[in-house]
C-alpha cells in the first residue's frame, strides 16, 4: 500500500477526529508523526501524543505546515475555527476535507477563500477499525485532489462518491445510521436476557447475529428479503415475530428516524 507522503492535520480531535486518525494509522496509510492532531484543551489528547501523534492547541500553526487539513469540528464550531486559520491558508498547498454535518463546499469557500480546494467526506465511527462507510462530495476539487481523498477513505473502509446534495442523506443513513443499528443490536440483546440469557452472552449473540445479516448481504451481493425468505418456515416462529416488529412499527420507525436525521443533518450550521 502507497503511504501519504505529505502532512496531515486533524483540527478538532473529538470523536471522529480521533476515530480517523487511529484508523489511518492502523492502515497504514500514514505514520502517526504525519499526524498532527488539535484541540482546544490538549491534555486530553496526551494518550495520543504518547503514541507518536503530534499534538497542538494552534490550529492556524499547524495548516501553515499540513498538505491534508480535516475539519473536524462542531458545525457550530465550524466558523470560529475557519477564522483563526484563514491567514494561514494556501490555496495551492492544503485541500481541506470537512466531516461537518450540514456545511457546504461553497460555505467553507466563502470563509477560506474561492480559490481554495474543499471535498466533504462524511464517514462513520467504524472508521477508526478500517469499516467505515464514508460518502465524499465536492463540487469544484480537483480530479487529483478527490482521488486521493477517496483513496485516503478506502483504506479505513467503503467509499461512495456522491453529488453533494445528498450530503445531509447520506449522514443520517451512514453517520448516524451506525447508531440506529448499535440501538438495533442492544435492544435485540435485551430481548435475550428476557427469555433467559446472561446480558454478556445475550450482546455476543446478538453482534454476531448482526455481524452475519451483514456480511450475508455484502458477501452473496443478495437482497435483505431474500435472505429474510430463507429464515421465515411457514407458520413459524420467526415470521411470527418479525410480523408482531412490524405491527408495531419497526419498520417505520427506522425510516421516520432516518428523515428526521437528514432534517437536522443540514440544519445545525449557520452561515453567519
Ligand atoms: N461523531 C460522528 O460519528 C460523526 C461526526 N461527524 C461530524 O464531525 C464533526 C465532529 O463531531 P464529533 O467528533 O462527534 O464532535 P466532538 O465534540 O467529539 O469533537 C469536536 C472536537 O473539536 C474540538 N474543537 C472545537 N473547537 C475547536 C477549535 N477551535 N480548535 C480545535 N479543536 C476544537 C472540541 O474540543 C472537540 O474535541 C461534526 O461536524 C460532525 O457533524 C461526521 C461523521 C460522523
Ligand atoms: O450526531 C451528529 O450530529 C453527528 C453527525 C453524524 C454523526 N454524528
Amino acid at each position: 500500500m502507497n503511504q501519504f507522503k505529505g502532512s496531515i492535520a486533524i483540527l478538532g480531535s473529538g470523536n471522529i477526529g480521533v476515530s480517523l486518525a487511529k484508523g489511518l494509522i492502523k492502515a497504514d496509510y500514514a505514520l502517526p508523526s504525519q499526524i498532527t492532531l488539535t484541540r482546544r484543551n490538549i491534555s486530553n489528547l496526551s494518550v495520543l501524543a504518547e503514541q507518536g501523534f503530534v499534538i497542538s492547541a494552534d490550529n492556524s500553526a499547524v495548516v501553515g505546515n499540513a498538505d491534508i487539513v480535516v475539519l473536524a469540528v462542531l458545525p457550530q464550531q465550524l466558523n470560529q475555527l475557519l477564522e483563526q486559520i484563514r491567514p494561514s491558508v494556501d490555496a495551492k498547498k492544503q485541500v481541506f476535507i470537512s466531516v461537518a454535518s450540514g456545511v457546504s463546499c461553497a460555505d467553507i469557500r466563502s470563509k477560506l477563500g474561492e480559490d481554495v480546494q474543499v471535498i466533504r467526506a462524511m464517514p462513520n465511527t467504524a472508521i477508526a477499525i478500517g469499516q467505515s462507510m464514508t460518502c465524499v462530495a465536492t463540487d469544484h476539487a480537483t480530479k487529483d485532489n478527490v482521488e486521493e481523498v477517496i483513496r485516503m477513505f478506502e483504506t479505513v473502509g467503503s467509499v461512495v462518491k456522491i453529488n453533494e446534495d445528498l450530503m445531509t442523506s447520506a449522514t443520517a443513513l451512514c453517520a448516524c445510521g451506525i447508531a440506529f443499528f448499535l440501538r438495533a443490536i442492544r435492544a435485540a440483546s435485551q430481548g435475550g436476557v428476557e427469555i433467559g440469557f446472561h446480558a454478556d452472552e445475550a450482546l455476543k449473540m446478538a453482534v454476531q447475529t448482526a455481524k452475519g445479516a451483514a456480511d450475508l448481504l455484502l458477501q452473496m451481493q443478495s437482497h435483505p428479503e431474500q435472505e429474510i425468505d430463507k429464515v421465515t418456515s411457514p407458520k413459524g416462529c420467526t415470521i411470527a415475530g418479525l410480523n408482531e416488529m412490524e405491527h408495531n412499527g419497526f419498520s417505520s420507525s427506522l425510516i421516520k428516524g432516518i428523515k428526521l436525521s437528514a432534517v437536522k443533518a443540514g440544519a445545525l450550521y449557520t452561515k453567519e
